[in-house]
């Protein structure tokens, strides 16, 4: 079966894509096909490849009250987003291979996008014992955490990056000393102490990076650093990758554009893990992002309930949403800016993250490759309205915030999984 999307604009020139058996034939000069079955009318938007995050939260089984595979893929559909890997956290933990091979059937059956599965590190991210990597590599495990809790034992973690070597997989790391962050609810510095909230400091990520990295050179394993925040990681990151180590690092949309100066009231939207961090953190996670120390950007897409959001940063949960507002966040600070390019962030958000995961299935938008693709008119300015989220998570910091660049089509395999509705 063929299909053309038509009237597109591709690196700046209007063309055509024409679709056979869900891959990419051609992106061709408008007007170059003329019998196609389907026809898409791309209404003038730029196509991109489907984005791509490495780090996201749908919360099934479990805790579905917060985010089931099917709102979660929809809201990653809403965003761009046509390839997703999901953390283990749900309940039970996804730390065994039977688990993992029932985790993927249902994100088979109920995903709207393509989701690959992230394995348990520990039994139960209890830290004490690694679950059975081989097996669960086997089983399609894409990668390795602990998310939602740093390693505490470092035997653990030796042992895990020992396995994740062999099996040549990954680990992607919620670095974060328990001891170090002490019960702090924000970031420790001068926004926490004017609140009155307990901090927690950075150096709770990076010296538990540090160890880690040391292990990284012993193993060889490939280490990824998830939601990176301070700027003493990234300078370990950096060296890391001056002595050539198997290491790289995502950096999420919050992390670069607020930081805790911005926490001017105790606003439970404002607390995630890792915190915001100072403006120093925040200028350094860009320049690292800019000069290629961090590879690429993921959301942490944290969804819960708005009961679990309310009231006081003291109590209320981690995390906030991150989907449905990525690709309008990114655009807006640096490719509408004049920073750099489309194609820079389209690195970040799709090539390194499919090469760094060898992520098999996800396409580039090359001729051979997997239909994934999203049309974005990017001159579209709107505000964040959480109300028009997917995701049953309507927790985010940017409600409100005025951006450019909105998802209009996205497409997965060929077929379209989204569609923004006419107004
Ligand atoms: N980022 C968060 O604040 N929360 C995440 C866990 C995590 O990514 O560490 C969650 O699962 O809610
Ligand atoms: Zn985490
Ligand atoms: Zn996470």
């Amino acid at each position: 079966m063929k299909t053309l999307i038509k009237n597109i604009v591709w690196q700046g020139q209007p063309k055509e894509i024409l679709i056979e058996d869900g891959r990419i034939q051609a992106i061709e000069a408008a007007g170059t096909t003329t019998e196609a079955v389907q026809v898409i009318d791309g209404q003038g938007h730029t196509a991109i490849p489907g984005l791509v995050d490495v780090h996201a939260h749908f919360r099934e089984p479990g805790l579905t009250y917060k985010e089931t595979i099917s709102t979660g893929s929809e809201a990653a559909a809403q965003g761009g987003f046509t390839t997703v890997l999901t953390m283990p956290n749900v309940k039970p933990v996804i730390d065994n291979p039977a688990a993992l091979k029932a985790q993927i059937e249902l994100n088979q059956k109920e995903g709207h996008v393509k989701i690959d599965q992230i394995g348990a590190l520990s039994l139960n991210l209890t830290d004490t014992q690694t679950t059975d990597i081989a097996e669960m590599v086997k089983a399609g495990a894409v990668a390795f955490s602990n998310d939602g809790h740093g390693v505490q034992n470092a035997r653990t973690m030796l042992q895990a990056m020992k396995a994740v070597a062999k099996a040549k997989s990954t680990i992607t790391a919620h670095i974060e000393d328990d001891d170090l962050v002490n019960h702090g609810v924000m970031n420790a510095g001068p926004s926490a102490e004017a609140l009155g909230l307990p901090g927690m400091t950075g150096l709770s990520e990076s010296t538990q990076l540090a160890r880690d990295l040391v292990m990284v050179k012993a193993t060889g394993c490939h280490y990824h650093v998830a939601h990176v925040s301070t700027k003493e990681s990234v300078e370990l990151v950096r060296l890391a990758k001056s002595q050539g180590l198997p290491v790289t690092a995502e950096v999420t949309p919050h992390h670069l554009f607020l930081d805790d100066s911005m926490i001017i009231t105790d606003n439970p939207m404002m607390k995630m893990n890792p915190p915001l961090r100072s403006r120093e953190d925040r200028l350094a996670l860009i320049a690292g992002l800019l000069d290629g120390t961090i590879d690429m950007i993921a959301t942490d897409h944290a969804p819960h309930a708005a009961e679990e959001k309310e009231g006081s940063m003291l109590d209320c949960a981690f995390g906030i949403v991150g989907l449905e507002t990525a690709f309008a966040l990114v655009y807006t600070h640096f490719v509408a800016s004049g920073l750099v390019d489309l194609d820079t962030m389209l690195n970040w958000m799709n090539r390194e993250p499919i090469e760094e995961f060898a992520l098999q299935g996800a396409g580039q938008m090359r001729v051979g490759d997997p239909a994934d693709i999203a049309l974005v008119d990017l001159d579209h300015a709107y505000n964040i309205d959480p109300a028009t989220f997917a995701s049953k998570g309507k927790n985010t910091p940017f409600a409100g915030q005025k951006v450019y660049g909105q998802v209009m089509t996205t497409l997965v395999d060929g077929k379209v999984v989204y569609q923004k509705e006419e107004k």
